[in-house]
């Protein structure tokens, strides 16, 4: 049996008015990997990315989840999937507290009566799940699961975002920029991470300016240009200055796709 992709899309186009943001661009990620996304400002990475959690809705093209033809509406459709999005700019809310955070939108309601009818939350399970995500991960520096978000520092809600999103999906996660805001230490702190979260076997689909960040996790590297998909390269073949050329057109892209070991494109 061959490796199939967990999420493909084919000639995916968005138009926004008269700007085309996104023109005939394909897609994939395959189990197991870290696909980095990179491409110069305004290459429609983030429309793409956009597309695949249903923050936005294509004109064209065809996505396909574990090899059937989905449309999101929502992010939330796309959540409920199991596809999870770390947002560049933390969609967390500050003045909650970690616990609540990591249940934002699902949280869990006690048994019975409290919950079906009084909407009674079920603080001390969410607490308990929430601390379990963060020992996983090896994050619980923080001193309590009730602490509010608005008291970490950044690289420590970056840590609560991809907690977050580690415990739930199912299929992938996607990380927009999520070093972009971090110094040295926490930046470093969030590869680790990425890479923990890979290695439980989760997916994830990064989008990053950053070619040493990018060059250190990724397995594959999609490079975007003018609104589509222009190459995929192994960081392994290529140095950072080729992919950049690539990217700019300055270099020719590879005649081929590069794909994991055992993957083939139907
Ligand atoms: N909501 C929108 N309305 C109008 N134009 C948009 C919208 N979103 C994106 N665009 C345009 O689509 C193009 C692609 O934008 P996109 O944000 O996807 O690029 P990007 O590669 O993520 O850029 P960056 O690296 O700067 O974040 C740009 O020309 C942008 O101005």
């Amino acid at each position: 049996m061959s490796l199939q992709p967990v999420m493909t899309g084919r000639g995916l186009t968005k138009r926004y008015g008269r700007v085309t943001a996104m023109d005939g661009a394909d897609f994939e990620v395959f189990p197991g990997e870290v696909l980095a996304i990179i491409g110069d400002n305004g290459a429609g990475k983030s429309t793409l990315v956009k597309a695949l959690c249903g923050a936005v809705q294509i004109d064209e093209g065809e996505i396909r989840l574990d090899g059937e033809a989905i449309s999101f509406s929502s992010p939330m459709e796309a959540r409920d999937a199991g596809i999870e999005t770390v947002y560049q700019n933390l969609a967390l809310s500050p003045a909650l507290s970690i616990a609540d955070n990591m249940f934002l939108g699902r949280e869990i309601y006690k048994d019975g009566i409290a919950g079906s009818v009084f909407r009674m939350l079920d603080k001390k399970q969410m607490r308990d799940f929430a601390r379990d995500k963060l020992t996983e991960l090896g994050l619980m520096t923080v001193q309590s699961i009730t602490q509010a978000v608005e008291t970490l520092s950044g690289g420590q809600r970056q840590g609560v975002a991809v907690a977050r999103a580690a415990a739930f999906a199912t299929k992938f996660v996607i990380m927009d920029e999520p070093t972009a805001a971090l110094g040295v230490k926490e930046s470093r702190r969030v590869l680790e991470l990425i890479q923990d979260v890979k290695s439980r076997g989760m997916p994830i689909v990064l989008i990053s300016h950053n070619m040493p960040h990018v060059f250190e996790v990724a397995d594959r590297i999609h490079i975007h240009r003018l609104s589509r998909r222009h190459a995929v390269i192994r960081p392994k073949d290529f140095s950072m200055s080729d992919a950049v050329a690539i990217m700019t057109g300055a270099m020719e892209p590879p005649a081929d796709i590069a794909l994991p070991e055992g993957a083939v494109l139907n």
